[in-house]
């Protein structure tokens, strides 16, 4: 499939109309949905197998950032055959009262994977967690990149994102 098949596929079936209100109030008149993606088990493979082309070859384990970021890494582990972390936004509040659920990670080269980017600021956070438990993360991954500043910062801070789509790449 050409990346401009898979472009009008992942628009046709996760690009909808809003209002979406975001944390700080900003409200979209459109979005990309990532569980109308995830949802979709032919489209979330496909979405998997061209992003597996964007996964570094020292990459040692995919970390998914909940929740969006948590059924992509699935099926992007079962891709590469990448082992998988899922982190949460806070630990959890019983049982293992674990931030960061799946493998073991410190010491091992992680790759962040989020569904969309905006800012920046949830990958940036994420990476502080895993980075505090003594994991290298030098690399991002994202399904649709905003320009919006996030690969900027995540530069500042020692991390290329690599989307595999842009807004601009988005047929309208
Ligand atoms: O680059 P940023 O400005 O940080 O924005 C992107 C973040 O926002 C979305 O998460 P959302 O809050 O919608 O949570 P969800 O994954 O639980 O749906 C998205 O999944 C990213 O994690
Ligand atoms: O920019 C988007 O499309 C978007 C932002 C966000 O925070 N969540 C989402 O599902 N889409």
């Amino acid at each position: 499939m050409t990346p401009a098949t898979l472009a009008a596929r992942i628009t046709e079936t996760a690009c909808v109309n809003g209002p979406f209100t975001l944390p700080d109030g900003q409200e979209l008149d459109s979005y990309f949905d990532e569980y109308r993606l995830a949802c979709d088990p032919y489209l979330l493979r496909d979405v998997a197998v061209a992003m597996a082309a964007l996964v570094p070859d020292d990459a040692e384990a995919l970390a998914g950032i909940a929740l969006g970021g948590v059924p992509l890494t699935v099926a992007l582990s079962a891709a590469t055959g990448l082992p998988a972390v899922f982190l949460r936004q806070q630990p959890k509040r019983y049982g293992s009262r674990r931030q960061i659920e799946g493998t073991f990670v410190p010491g091992r080269r992680v790759v962040l994977v989020d569904d969309v980017v905006r800012s920046g600021g949830q990958l940036l956070a994420m990476t502080g967690l895993l980075r505090t438990v003594g994991a290298p993360v030098t690399d991002a991954l994202c399904v649709l990149e905003r320009p919006l500043g996030g690969r900027r910062l995540l530069r500042t801070h020692g991390i290329a994102l690599h989307p595999l789509l842009t807004e601009a790449e988005l047929p309208s």
